[in-house]
């Protein structure tokens, strides 16, 4: 034992047992990893060489990595970009590409060469990530990202992220290698119309310039968006108005630039006019300030759906606007995944690669959702068919580092990219203690349910089949397979104990508080799973006073669900709090009706058989609308609104009808338009066939209709004008 230790000790170091490369686990994946040697103990003195002239940020977490160690001799750390004389050896080692860099680590040096200070910094943090475990791995890795520009744009609708919110992000994204981060929140009212034109106020600039020089020390271009399309006017005050603004921003620190088109209507969707201002701002201001990264702007056709080939809208932008400006996309739909054909057709389209703007994990359109759930969908093909890959968020910032760390992963290195290993390396960096507590509350809230873009993600998957067969045999009357009752009676506890370690868990305040509704939502989905399991138990034993009280508990924890549901998150388009939506929420609700029904014939008895579901119907020939879901609240029943601008052909309609005709206590629609009523009307039919128009009051934009004494069967909205309208779905409520 002697000799071997003295053997090991030679060269200064003690070996840890070899790790092998699998078992090293970087994010974002690197292109090129190999163990060279077994894992050495961290040195004693670290001796620096080349520090001076490497990127200033990389070399801080050097020596916060290695601080106490620094020596004059010592294991030696070699550090540089290419071109630096501290590094000319090894220069050739690096990829020649942006952000690239070069790691080799030994028993007698770490070099790390980056293609320029970005590569040098990503390879830190790589260094960073090698150096968690205590020691220090021998290995070689050469690295570099597959797509240009990657990392989020802040461009939903809804409550803007807040500033620690921002910070956190800005921090997040330098960690993962992520070099953009696009400012365009919708609802910043200096951000889009009608005050794009005014600057900000003191305060809010201040904070701005904050965050500015956050993002430059994480090496992520802060891209500030303007959104002027709907109120623009095509002159000369409008235009240096514009260009105003983005002085005003450049001398807050802003270097990178965008001009957003999406979601607008009339006058500014002009495609000849757009690649006129562009290619100004461009020549004007970008060109001639130098240290500007090139104009990135989102088209008002920003998906394959809404394209007009014969007015050839994306055409005209491919064709006019100066090469090196960078056109968004967000796919086939608003909201879709990419895939290489249509990568082909966009590009061909606007001749240049895409700049991808993919509408995931933004819930502005299911707002009593959370998506986090595993980025996936993506073909992982196409790297170089784009030129940059933004993901649009949730409002909820924590929540989302979810799918941005996926996201961070896959345009990082796509061709490797699992979304698996993405998914719980991404609940480890946000949860680390608590990680198991947040698996079990993810892999429940990862769907959207039923909404306008059709966009749906799996969930609950391992329990999926096992709720379905269960369903089956309990339904058939056979009896069910025991281990899969107990599959399902262990899953709902577990929710319940996931629940309560998350309600008190310290890992992450900034998430808990955030989407603490959902986790209480989420606590009484697994007691009520739990209690109707006991009611299946009691069937089982025949024991009628134990089913009458778990029936009632039950009874009493969906009315704790629908309470919370219906007080917490309210907000005018998708209000509450949803949880397992796809699998769980539908399994327990049958369930529990299926029992009940079983209960009363064993036991002529009549216990209330409740279904949860919405009995009324959407009917309309808008493509955009028809697939929107219908919100049943105690007494209303809504249209979820809508963000987009919604094209309707002349004899367009949109109709909600009821179950059965019933007195209606309101009627209110609201399509953003105050002349509404000059294109459109509401009607109303007590037999389902014939229409007669309703008086309506309008207070602005609002339709309130004066209600007769009639029972309604349904009431719509129809384009009543001859000619297609565009118009906005604010709102559609039925009293009851
Ligand atoms: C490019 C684009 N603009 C809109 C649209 O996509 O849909 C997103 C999801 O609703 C929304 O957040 C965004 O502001």
């Amino acid at each position: 034992l002697i000799k071997t230790v003295t053997g090991v000790m030679a060269c200064g170091f003690l070996f840890n047992s070899a790790l092998n490369a699998q078992e090293i686990m970087l994010q974002p994946r690197p292109q090129d990893m190999k163990v060279i040697g077994k894992s050495l103990t961290l040195p004693e003195h670290v001796q620096l060489i080349g520090a001076d002239n490497a990127d200033t940020d990389a070399v801080n977490i050097l020596k916060d990595l290695f601080a106490g160690r620094m020596a004059k001799k010592g294991f030696k750390v070699i550090i540089g970009e290419k071109g630096d004389k501290a590094v000319k050896k090894y220069a050739r080692l690096v990829p020649q590409k942006p952000e690239a860099y070069y790691l080799s680590i030994d028993d007698k040096k770490l070099v790390l060469v980056g293609s320029d200070e970005r590569g040098t910094f990503y390879g830190m943090q790589t260094v960073s990530q090698l150096l968690k475990e205590g020691n220090l791995p021998q290995i070689n890795i050469t690295d570099y990202p597959d797509v240009r520009y990657r990392g989020v744009v802040e461009g939903f609708y809804g409550k803007p992220w807040s500033y620690e919110d921002r910070v956190s992000q800005l921090k997040f994204y330098g960690t993962n290698k992520l070099n953009t981060y696009i400012y365009g929140p919708k609802n910043d009212p200096f951000h889009s119309s009608p005050n794009w034109r005014k600057p900000y106020p003191q305060e809010e600039a201040a904070r701005m310039a904050e965050l500015v020089k956050l993002a430059k020390s994480n090496k992520v271009d802060f891209v500030w968006a303007i959104h002027p399309g709907q109120d623009i006017r095509w002159n000369d005050e409008d235009r240096e108005l514009l260009l105003q603004k983005f002085g005003q921003m450049y001398d807050l620190g802003i270097r990178s630039f965008a001009v957003f088109f999406d979601d607008i209507s009339g006058e500014g969707t002009d495609p000849l006019k757009q690649a006129e201002l562009l290619n100004y701002i461009d020549n004007q201001f970008v060109k001639v300030k130098k240290d500007v990264t090139p104009l990135v702007m989102c088209p008002t056709e920003y998906n394959k759906s809404w394209a007009n080939l014969e007015k050839g809208y994306l055409r005209t932008l491919g064709e006019k606007l100066n090469p090196s400006i960078q056109i968004m996309w967000t796919g086939d739909r608003v909201v879709a995944d990419i895939h290489r054909d249509g990568m082909d057709w966009i590009n061909t389209q606007i001749k240049r690669p895409a700049y991808i703007w993919w509408n995931f994990p933004v819930t502005d359109y299911v707002r009593d959702h959370l998506l986090m759930g595993p980025v996936y969908g993506n073909d992982t093909d196409i790297a170089q068919t784009m030129s940059g890959f933004v993901a649009n968020p949730m409002e909820h910032a924590e929540a989302s580092k979810v799918a941005i760390y996926g996201v961070a992963d896959y345009t990082w290195n796509m061709e490797k990219y699992d979304p698996n290993a993405a998914w719980q390396g991404s609940l480890k960096a946000i949860m680390p203690t608590n990680y198991e507590a947040l698996r079990v509350f993810a892999s429940h809230n990862s769907d959207l349910g039923v909404n306008g873009h059709k966009y749906r993600r799996e969930e609950s998957v391992i329990i999926k089949p096992v709720t379905e067969r269960f369903l089956t045999a309990f339904q058939s009357e056979s009896a069910y397979p025991k281990d899969d009752f107990t599959t399902l009676e262990r899953e709902f506890k577990s929710i319940v104990v996931a629940s309560d370690i998350l309600l008190r868990s310290k890992d992450n305040d900034l998430l808990i508080k955030d989407i603490n509704p959902w986790i209480k939502q989420f606590g009484l989905l697994g007691q009520t799973g739990a209690a109707v399991m006991d009611m299946l138990r009691d069937l089982e034993t025949s024991d009628k006073e134990s089913f009458k009280l778990d029936y009632s508990l039950v009874k009493e924890l969906k009315e704790q669900m629908f309470e919370l549901d219906a007080t917490n998150n309210i907000n005018p388009w998708q209000p509450g709090v949803k949880v397992g939506s796809l699998v769980l929420v539908p399994f327990v609700n049958n369930l529990y009706a299926q029992a009940t029904e079983r209960y009363n014939k064993q036991f002529g008895e009549n216990l209330a058989v409740v279904y949860d579901y919405c009995p009324h119907t959407l009917l309309s020939n808008i493509s955009q609308v028809k697939s929107l879901p219908l919100q049943l609240k105690e007494k209303t029943v809504s249209l979820s609104p809508s963000n987009e601008v919604i094209k309707a052909d002349k004899d367009a309609f949109i109709t909600i009808q009821l179950l059965k005709a019933t007195k209606l206590r309101s009627i209110e629609f609201n399509a953003g338009k105050a002349n509404l009523l000059q294109w459109g009307e509401l009607q109303f039919t007590t037999d389902g066939e014939n229409w007669q128009a309703l008086a309506c009051e309008q207070d602005g934009e609002l339709l309130k209709a004066t209600m007769g004494k009639e029972s309604v069967k349904a009431v719509r909205f129809l384009n009543k004008s001859g000619v297609p309208q565009e118009f906005y779905l604010r709102k559609f409520t039925l009293g009851l």
